[in-house]
């Protein structure tokens, strides 16, 4: 249990730490009370933070490219977490295996007081460094922990409040940390669940990518969660344990000290033959579910994930509406004949999705996908990064060069996000690319031909910034051969069946359900921040639901309950989610009238109503 970490109880701790030097009694958790042990071994005085130099960009970048696959395999959960960030006012932090900060998203204005601590990345944050704090401590002590204000070990870090958990790659080894920090005074009670989980989704993904010649078994006490991110995975090489995730290993009470020790035998009694889920006796831990990986018999992405929802229109994962459908099966024929895309549409409405699908599907899918964000690359880099640059181009450039980005795309598709904010001296240059298909590195050499499909994507007005003569008319009509205009979720013609399919995708767990009027009040809300945001809020909702027990309107966010617009029809209540015929809903108001009348006791309600008490339990939990 987490020890007082009121303030006054941290302040009481921290001086008897740090001034009388002596061990505060029970005052704070005994993690973070071994983290200040191992910091002030190592000599660190908690008033002096240490100057803390963040990497070169370029150091930066070379450290970013070194863990690419946790970087792509994090993004989804770091999208999700977004929403929650932005609403919290909080930053999401990815980090390596040391501790330095990779990347950081979320809420700006937070963000620069967190710069100002040097938590921006490019730092590094291991304990040794930065003393006790969420992502260096939950490296140390392998496991996820939160470190709220005076429990960091320097004064300084006192204004951060933090959540992290490692990420553990199938071999056991922490390959990075997900971190979600805001400021002190907030109270960020669900944070520590919601990284956790995320770390854990991100663990799960590192077994997509499969295990050539390895037998990998798929497994848990409940064959409902097989498919999701809380199976047990356990590989097997030859029948030995060569990698699992943590669900796997707690199954049989064992840790990654079992990984090249222990044998299939020794765990269960045979693995399952075929396809399809088998029971299976194992040594001493009762019956479990599995199923083996084979490549026709079990996807290697949760189940479901890619079934087409009933009557809505999708484009690989993307929902949309139908003409949005048909636009986009164009863009691939578009894109096949060389011609250029542009997909508009607000923030969070899918436009690199439905970039990254079109190249999937098109005849460059082989070749790679180069995403930029205009938007992102300081104006003085974004030139090197697309042209690339010979040695020696400039100061700080590195010593063989760089190819730069459109000759990474060779053969693939460049998709260059936010080109609205792209400056008008780089417009001119990436004109004459299109035009004449050759690259001019910078700092001189010859021009190299290029091939790639081009899709842009913004946000912005891409013609209101010509008329404005902040976008160039000429690079304008050249990529705007062909445009999408991606619907805002408010736009979307069914949003309810939007937000079912959503949570269906989401929740994974057919027991996890949302009470009607929690759908309604998420369908009537204006989701600013389109999908990004919505997917955000029922993750949030994912994690604090429990198997069963229907989630309510008073589990969402203020904002999102506050402002939703009411919707006509049906009356609804917090009683679980169904498709309810108008007679329902109306017997269904009605008993939670009758609840509520008599104070939530369900006897007096179910007499009342003239029925009895089973029948009112049974019909308020139904699902169905
Ligand atoms: N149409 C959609 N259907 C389902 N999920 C979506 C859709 N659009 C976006 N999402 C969700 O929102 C996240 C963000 O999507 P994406 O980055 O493609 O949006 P974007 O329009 O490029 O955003 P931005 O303009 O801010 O860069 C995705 O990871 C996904 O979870």
């Amino acid at each position: 249990m987490r020890a007082d970490t009121g303030s006054k109880a941290v302040s009481t701790a921290r001086r008897q730490f740090f001034n009388e030097g002596r061990p505060p009694q029970s005052l704070v958790a005994e993690p973070i009370l071994r983290s200040w042990r191992r910091c002030a071994d190592l000599g660190l005085d908690n008033q002096v933070l240490p100057s803390l130099v963040p990497l070169t960009e370029g150091e930066l970048r070379r450290a970013s490219e070194r863990n690419e696959r946790l970087r792509r395999l994090s993004r989804p959960e770091i999208e999700s977490l977004y929403a929650e960030a932005m609403q919290t006012g909080c930053v999401i932090i990815l980090t390596d295996a040391s501790g330095l900060i990779l990347e950081s998203r979320g809420h700006t204005a937070f963000a620069s007081r967190a710069a100002q601590v040097a938590l921006r990345p490019g730092v590094d944050w291991s304990e040794s460094a930065t003393g006790t704090n969420a992502v260096g401590t939950a490296l140390l002590e392998g496991r996820p922990i939160a470190v709220h204000g005076g429990e960091h070990y320097f004064d300084p870090h006192g204004i951060l409040s933090c959540s992290a958990a490692p990420i553990m790659d199938p071999f056991g080894r922490a390959v990075g940390v997900l971190d979600l920090s805001g400021p002190a005074a907030v109270d960020h009670r669900h944070a520590l669940g919601l990284v956790r989980l995320a770390a854990e989704q991100i663990e799960h993904r590192f077994f997509d990518d499969g295990f050539a010649g390895l037998q990998v078994l798929r497994l848990g006490a409940d064959r409902a969660l097989l498919g999701t991110a809380r199976e047990g995975v356990l590989v097997f090489d030859d029948g030995r344990l060569v990698a699992a995730n943590r669900h796997g290993l707690g199954l049989f009470g064992i840790d990654w000290s079992a990984l090249g020790t222990r044998s299939v035998d020794e765990l269960v009694e045979r693995l399952p033959q075929g396809a399809g889920i088998a029971r299976m006796e194992t040594a001493g831990r009762g019956v479990l579910f599995g199923r083996m990986d084979g490549e026709e018999t079990v996807p290697s992405r949760p189940r479901g994930a890619r079934m087409a929802p009933r009557g809505l229109p999708q484009f690989g994962e993307l929902l949309l509406r139908e003409e949005d459908e048909r636009g986009l099966l164009r863009a691939v024929k578009m894109i096949d004949a060389g011609v250029p895309v542009l997909i508009q549409g607000e923030t969070g409405t899918g436009k690199e999705m439905a970039a990254r699908e079109v190249h999937r599907r098109g005849p460059r899918a082989a070749a790679p996908f180069v995403a930029v964000n205009c938007a992102a690359i300081p104006e003085t880099l974004i030139e090197a990064e697309l042209f690339g640059y010979e040695e020696g181009a400039f100061t700080g450039a590195r010593r063989h060069g760089r190819k730069g980005l459109l000759r990474e795309a060779e053969g693939g598709v460049l998709f260059l996000d936010e080109i609205g904010d792209m400056p008008l001296s780089l417009q001119s240059r990436l004109l004459r690319v299109l035009q004449d298909r050759e690259v001019l590195p910078l700092g001189g050499g010859r021009p190299v031909s290029v091939d790639f499909a081009l899709v842009c994507a913004t946000h912005r007005h891409l013609k209101g910034l010509v008329e404005s003569g902040t976008f160039r008319s000429d690079l304008y009509f050249r990529i705007a051969h062909y445009t999408i205009e991606l619907p805002a979720v408010r736009d979307l013609p069914d949003r309810l069946a939007t937000v079912r399919e959503l949570w269906r995708r989401v929740a994974r767990d057919e027991r996890l359900v949302l009470t009607a009027a929690c759908e309604e009040r998420l369908a009537a809300y204006d989701w600013p921040g389109n999908f990004r945001q919505l997917v955000g809020v029922l993750r949030m909702l994912a994690a604090l639901a429990e198997p069963g027990q229907p989630v309510g309107t008073d589990l969402l966010p203020q904002e999102v309950s506050e402002n939703a617009r009411p919707q006509p029809a049906r009356a609804a209540s917090d009683a679980p989610a169904s498709e309810p015929a108008d007679l329902d809903a109306i017997e269904l108001a009605a008993m939670r009238r009758a609840l509520d009348a008599h104070g939530g006791n369900v006897s007096k309600a179910a007499r009342a109503l003239g029925i009895n008490r089973s029948t009112l339990y049974r019909r308020l939990l139904s699902t169905h």
